[in-house]
């Protein structure tokens, strides 16, 4: 165990309460393969197992590379809100950000076009293969499509060095940004990217405030430590995502002792996973949300579980859990091979949560 400054407890452990049985979680399980519209961080076609549990529906999608250790997380996430009662929502629709993926400035007004009523857009830079000019195309193109009131937010996925953020950010600050996601991959690197910033705001003199402001997410959800980024004072804000936090319950623990302002995410989910967002930021308590959450990816997909899929309207998504539909389920059911492979996954994560408990 690493020590710890006593402003900050450490994070609460996955606690699978009462681990439902392997063969009852199979048996509610189908796998599903849902091609993407557009390219996604190089994932064409979303792989999910959907689970009819008592409670709802409830999804489990780690994305492929992930080691089980790290998958567990999600499984847990999956059985808590498909087996047990949730905590109380405060809210009945949730703002949601237009997504833009890294591509090229000239297709962005149709990506935007499948978010209507949004008013905020988190727009991907620093892919790989890209340029910090097809980042400022991209941006320019989302701040001209969408006007100067506006929020955007770039996220990029931790593709810059130090040196690369602060030159990116600085040449993206004539655009307003509300934050910028994760430019860098360690705490450590946010550190110096968010003091950097915080220097290079002196127009406003004595001001502590970052030329743009920074938001964590893999240094969150991808982290032993959850806590890590607070206590470090690496961010301004929390990604926060329900699924690799190991649910809605464990992720509002996280939140409260974090005590920085959140946005709630998803991570490229179907609509059933899109719920257990929606039922995270509705829990969140008073003041915790920064502003619409990441929760409209649905619309990135091009297919889904349900006939009453959870995208955006006016801009907000009301909180619910879809009805699956039998027939899509066949529609978008995996191929043998990958079936098998998803049920060998599902088992293996969930001896590593009954080991744990
Ligand atoms: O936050 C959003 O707008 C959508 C979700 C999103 O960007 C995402 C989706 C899948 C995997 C990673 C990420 C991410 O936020 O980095
Ligand atoms: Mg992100």
């Amino acid at each position: 165990m690493t020590a710890h400054r006593a402003d900050l407890p450490t994070a609460p452990p996955l606690e699978p309460t009462v681990l439902p049985a392997l063969a009852d979680v199979l048996a509610r399980a189908r796998v599903v393969a849902i091609p993407t519209r557009t390219s996604f961080r190089g994932v064409t076609v979303r792989e999910a197992v959907i689970i009819d549990g008592p409670q709802g529906p409830t999804e489990f999608s780690p994305f492929l590379e992930y080691a089980d250790e790290e998958a567990a997380a999600w499984l847990a996430a999956a059985l808590d809100f498909g087996w047990h009662e949730q905590p109380a929502a405060r809210r009945e629709n949730i703002d949601v950000n237009a997504t833009v993926p890294a591509v090229a400035a000239h297709e962005v007004p149709a990506i935007l076009a499948r978010f209507p009523g949004c008013r905020t857009a988190k727009v991907k830079v620093a892919e790989r293969g890209q340029t910090l000019a097809d980042d400022v195309a991209r941006v320019r193109a989302v701040r001209e499509a969408m006007g100067p009131d506006a929020l955007v937010r770039v996220d990029a996925n931790c593709g810059w060095s130090v040196d690369e953020a602060v030159t990116a950010l600085t040449a993206l600050a004539e655009f307003d940004l509300d934050y910028a996601e994760q430019p860098c991959t360690t705490v450590d690197e946010l550190v110096e990217v968010r003091a950097q910033l915080v220097t290079l705001n002196q127009r406003v003199p004595g001001s502590m405030a970052p030329l743009v402001r920074i938001a964590a997410d893999e240094s969150v959800r991808k982290a032993s430590d959850p806590l890590a980024v607070a206590r470090s004072g690496a961010a301004d804000l929390l990604i926060i995502k329900a699924q690799p936090l190991g649910g809605v319950r464990r992720a509002l623990e996280i939140v409260e002792q974090a005590g920085l302002p959140v946005v709630v995410s998803s991570a490229l989910d179907t609509s059933v996973g899109i719920a257990m967002g929606l039922q995270l930021a509705a829990a969140l308590p008073e003041g915790m949300l920064a502003g619409a959450c990441g929760l409209g990816t649905v619309a990135l997909l091009a297919g889904d579980v349900t006939r009453d899929s959870l995208v955006p309207a006016d801009g907000a998504i009301a909180v619910r859990r879809p009805v699956l539909d039998d027939e899509l389920l066949t529609k978008f059911e995996a191929a043998p091979d990958r079936d098998t492979w998803w049920r060998d996954r599902v088992a293996r994560c969930h001896a590593i949560l009954a080991n744990a408990s």
